[in-house]
């Protein structure tokens, strides 16, 4: 297919940039797009994250750091059952294993498509006749099919950047059948791992009946569909600019300073269940049992900024760990140290950039995770001549690249306080193998390249979309 070389790319997300007053608690959607989208021309449409009276479609245009934005207002109904109910009631905590806490209810699936259905009636007019179109994640899984049938014929991609679970625990969703057969309206669909792939394929074939040729595409009835795996990245670059910068030379002092000579272990997450803040407390507190001489020359230094705060998972997780950290602190601390920070705020990336290079281990132990940009981050930030240690969760999709890092268990107290232990006595050079094979990785694959992956995969070829204007003759 050829393609007009001024395509513009049209990318619809729930989340365009983080709500008021919320910095900082985005997410890694956010942050990646902010830096993907810089280069190209096209138009970021989605939610504002702001409510409304009444729905009227009205565009807020706004261009911000070379990137037009096109938001909407939604009505405090359809908030509630659309992204507070089927998108983090039901679909995100069962995309995460955790059907105990997944919700349903038939009025989220109805407001739900309604949304989907107001996205689609809004954003059709927008989308001109070479424009590609790429939805983004699980509150829009249904937005391409609405397209088609408002004759969008443009080439459209998805990309799902939470897990995809298996088979038999998405059977457990009331009509995920047609939920799923609405995705193969997108000519390309992306997941981060393999694993994520592999399930997709699972379902598709087994439940749906559809089936695959050699080069992996999936056919059903009269659509053909390219399903890939493409590991979303950070800017690396611009993330080692940042761990070097005044402001992060800044905080790093800062932390060095308040640390008093004792190695600072980091964790920086939204308050969420899938990101296993409880489960990394009770190992942290295994490491303070099981090697009590340790005690005071570590600490813990948790950030979690508050998240989907009106959903009652969230409010119950937060209440569990004010009690965790308290009875911890409460338990182990003495008049010249504590053993947790914890920290309900959100800081800006040069500021974590500062207190990522201050940490001598970086513990990111989700239960379940469609990637983790943090564990990017923190390793981009590293000083290379003396860098810290990352412990990672197996279940997050950033172990499938980045096997270097220190692996375990997140459900495992043991593991968790054993790798503690290991990172602490790691020998430098250790360190720095360890690091540079992480930091190659990072810099090959990063959020450039993965944007390119994926638009290629959709039109054939990258260089067709137009170049944003200020990038013009650069
Ligand atoms: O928009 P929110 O409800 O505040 O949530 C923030 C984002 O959380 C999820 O992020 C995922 O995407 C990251 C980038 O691909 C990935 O690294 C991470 O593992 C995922 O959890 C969610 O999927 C996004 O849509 C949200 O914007
Ligand atoms: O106080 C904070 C906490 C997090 N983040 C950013 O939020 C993103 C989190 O992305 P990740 O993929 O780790 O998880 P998600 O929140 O998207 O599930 C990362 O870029 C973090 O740097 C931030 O800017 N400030």
């Amino acid at each position: 297919m050829e393609f007009d070389p001024m395509s513009r790319l049209i990318v619809i997300s729930n989340r365009v940039s983080a709500p008021k007053g919320q910095s900082g608690a985005q997410g890694g959607l956010a942050v990646a797009f902010q830096a993907a989208l810089r280069e190209y021309r096209g138009i970021w449409f989605g939610w504002s994250g702001e409510p409304t009276d009444e729905f009227t479609g009205q565009i807020n245009f706004q261009r911000s750091e070379g990137v037009t934005t096109a938001t909407v207002d939604l009505e405090a109904q359809d908030i509630d059952e659309y992204y507070n109910g089927y998108a983090n009631r039901t679909l995100w905590p069962l995309f995460h294993y955790r059907i105990d806490l997944a919700e349903f209810e038939r009025g989220f699936e109805d407001g739900y498509q309604r949304v989907n259905e107001r996205f689609a009636d809004t954003v059709r007019p927008l989308i001109e006749q070479d424009d590609v179109v790429w939805v983004q994640d699980y509150h829009m899984i249904p937005l391409g099919h609405e397209l088609r049938k408002r004759g969008c014929n443009n080439r459209m991609g998805f990309f799902l950047h939470i897990p995809w679970p298996p088979r038999r625990l998405l059977s457990s969703l009331p009509h995920a059948a047609e939920l799923v057969t609405t995705l193969l309206a997108y000519d390309v669909i992306g997941f981060h791992t393999d694993e994520w792939l592999e399930a997709f394929r699972d379902y598709v074939t087994l439940d749906l009946g559809a089936t695959m040729s050699e080069d992996g595409t999936i056919h059903l009835g009269d659509r053909s569909v390219k399903a890939i795996a493409c590991p979303i990245g950070i800017d690396t670059k611009e993330f080692v600019e940042a761990a070097t910068s005044t402001s992060a030379r800044l905080t790093y002092r800062r932390m060095r300073d308040s640390a008093d000579g004792r190695d600072l272990i980091v964790g920086v997450d939204r308050l969420d269940y899938s990101k296993g803040l409880e489960e990394r407390f009770l190992g942290y507190e295994r490491f303070l049992v099981d090697h009590p001489e340790q005690r005071k020359e570590v600490f813990l230094l948790q950030i979690a900024p508050p998240s989907r705060g009106e959903v009652g998972s969230y409010q119950r997780i937060r209440a569990t760990l004010d009690a965790l950290s308290g009875r911890i602190n409460g338990a182990y601390a003495d008049i010249d140290w504590v053993p947790i920070r914890y920290v309900n705020q959100g800081f800006p990336r040069h500021v974590l950039a500062g207190i990522y290079r201050a940490a001598r281990i970086g513990l990111v132990t989700p239960l379940r995770d469609g990637m983790n940009l943090v564990a990017k981050e923190y390793v981009a930030a590293q000083d290379p001549e003396d860098p810290g240690v990352l412990i990672l969760s197996r279940f997050a999709g950033a172990a499938e690249q980045m096997k270097d890092a220190v692996l375990v268990n997140p459900y495992s107290a043991e593991e968790m306080s054993d790798a503690i232990v290991q990172a602490l006595a790691m020998p430098k050079d250790e360190r720095i193998r360890r690091w540079r094979a992480l930091m190659d990785g990072i810099e090959e694959k990063d959020v450039l390249w993965w944007r390119r992956r994926f638009t290629q995969e959709l039109m054939g070829d990258d260089d067709s979309l137009a170049v944003a204007e200020q990038d013009k003759g650069a």
